[in-house]
């Protein structure tokens, strides 16, 4: 043993000064075989996952997931650990620190992940003869190699799946907006949408809405962001279409950061109207990444999307139309209700993770329906003026009460009165650290009953209007049977006076006739 050990010693110690004297298909024979009688010795098989791959330009995300995995086992288990800050992560990554190793145990066989790190000596680009040292990073997973096929197989998936699920939980999420066109750049595509950190604070508690109804969707919600293989199995793409619709101020915006917040997605925002055409509009979608909600706000103002689906001369000659017509006005967009429904197609059928797509509109009778068919937008949901049990969740969250002798009135004007949750709200937030719920309560009451008094003059105003138009059109009808029955006596009058004086004229022929027939006697 200890004669192995010192030729192993002296190979070491010799082979930098030979290998470069020796020609490089040896050197590569000799690892080989190196490597081989290694493998006699110590039957471990090792994998190695490097930070950089694709030559070192691209990060790899195997090894972020990796990282994530590792930090979940090695923050009890490993003495060194590193504070990782990423750009996109919320919170901070403990992971082991270089040359450190930690071990973890899966259905009973025992593996090894170490974290390396080589550094490596790169010319710098002036060729000055300075160089610069770069460090190389990877993870190196060893196992026995009876068990190769169950740790290659599941183990690793298994690693990085749930590396992945930690890397999301822990990211910053963002809201996109999309940039115009002029603003990218053909090399990046991240030009395409610029991002801001999402905090919104909506959540499902917080928003006012019938309580079946909010819980019917949160469960629809849950229930799609857990098939994955449901969806896989039925041969659909793993996404849902949610259309709001629904007057202004009942909760659409503050619903779509509810969802977002419920299934802590991505939210991409994207204005229509900045999209130059189809083709940009085809981009922009695929360029979203999963777990994000894709929402088109007030669709129906957005463009024209209120016309029917045209076929593809007629197309052509709109676009052709809406050239000259961009020129006149300054608008950007030629994006078309087809063009709309398919870069949605397509967007699910190039789509591989969870993807909701939501529209907003105030006017649902305004849209096509091909836009908003089930299997485009699944679940349609309305949302409408606030009611009692929308109320109670704006005043627990207001004013921190559950329940108020005025209750019972406001639960009876609500059902009389349409306002919008926006409005309850603006109601009955406090103005100021005086105001307690009492006041807050009273003011809403009093609006309410304000609104009542308007809604019912302005009914009375409307009768009032209705009962002066039915007189006038009742007088209008009397004058005109009047009119009518004042002609047809006139015309009778006059009809009977012909008669009359074609009767005399008769007569005065007859008188003549006789008076020359009585004068021809005569002579
Ligand atoms: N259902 C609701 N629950 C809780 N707060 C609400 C609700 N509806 C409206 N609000 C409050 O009113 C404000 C405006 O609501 P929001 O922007 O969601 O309305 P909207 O339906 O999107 O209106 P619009 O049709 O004009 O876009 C929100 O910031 C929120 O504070
Ligand atoms: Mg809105």
């Amino acid at each position: 043993m200890l004669g192995i050990g010192a030729i192993w010693g002296l190979i070491v110690l010799i082979w930098p000064m030979y290998k470069q004297f020796i020609p490089h298909q040896i050197t590569s024979y000799l690892a080989k075989k190196a490597n081989k009688m290694i493998g006699w010795i110590f039957p471990y098989v090792h994998i190695k996952f490097p930070e950089y791959i694709e030559e070192g330009l691209k990060r790899s995300e195997r090894y972020d997931a990796i990282r994530n995995y590792l930090s979940t086992i090695s923050a009890a288990d490993v003495k060194r650990l590193k504070a990782n800050e990423s750009k996109n992560s919320e919170s901070l990554v403990l992971s082991m620190d270089d040359h450190e190793e930690v071990e973890d145990t899966f259905n009973g066989v025992k593996v090894n992940w170490s974290s390396n790190v080589k550094e490596i000596q790169t010319q710098t680009q002036s060729d000055s003869g300075r160089s610069t040292t770069d460090e190389q990073r990877s993870f190196t997973l060893s196992f026995h190699g009876d068990h190769r096929n169950a740790i290659i197989n599941t183990y690793v998936d298994h690693v990085l799946k749930e590396g992945k699920a930690i890397g999301l939980r822990n990211r910053e999420r963002k809201l996109y907006t999309n940039n115009s066109s002029q603003e990218w750049q053909p090399w990046r595509a991240a030009r395409r949408w610029s991002s801001i950190p999402f905090h919104h604070p909506a959540t499902f508690d917080t928003l006012a809405m019938d309580r079946d109804k909010k819980e019917r969707i949160i469960k629809d919600l849950e229930m799609f962001s857990k098939r994955e293989d449901y969806y896989r199995q039925v041969g659909k793409p793993w996404k849902r279409g949610y259309l709001l619709y629904g007057p202004p101020g009942t909760g659409k915006s503050t619903m779509i950061s509810a969802i977002a917040n419920l299934l802590e997605y991505d939210v991409y925002d994207l204005e229509l109207t900045t999209v130059k055409d189809n083709s940009e509009l085809k981009k922009l979608l695929l360029d979203t990444t999963s777990k994000s909600l894709i929402v088109i706000e007030d669709i129906d103002c957005s463009l024209d999307l209120t016309g029917h689906r045209k076929n593809k001369k007629e197309e052509d000659e709109e676009e052709e139309g809406d050239e000259k017509k961009s020129k006149g006005d300054g608008r950007q967009s030629k994006v078309t209700l087809s063009g709309l429904l398919n870069s949605i197609d397509g967007l699910w059928s190039a789509c591989s993770g969870e993807k909701i797509i939501v529209f907003t509109t105030n006017f649902v009778d305004k849209l096509d329906p091909a836009l908003i068919r089930r299997g485009r937008m699944d679940y349609h949901i309305e949302m409408s003026y606030c009611r009692f049990e929308a109320f109670k969740v704006l005043a627990r969250n207001y004013l921190e009460i559950e329940s108020h002798d005025f209750y019972e009135d406001i639960e009876r004007l609500l059902e009389e009165i349409n306002m919008s949750p926006a409005d309850v709200a603006e109601i009955l937030m406090p103005k100021s650290d005086e105001e307690v719920a009492d006041i807050c309560i009273e003011r809403l009451v009093k609006t309410l009953e304000e609104e009542k008094e308007k809604v019912r003059k302005l009914a009375e105003e409307e009768e009032e209007k209705e009962a002066e138009k039915k007189t006038k059109a009742e007088e209008a009808e009397k004058r005109k049977t009047e009119e009518e029955e004042n002609k047809r006596a006139e015309e009778a009058e006059k009809k009977k006076t012909e008669e009359e004086e074609k009767k005399k004229a008769k007569r005065g022929r007859t008188v003549t006739f006789l008076q020359k027939m009585v004068s021809a006697k005569k002579k």
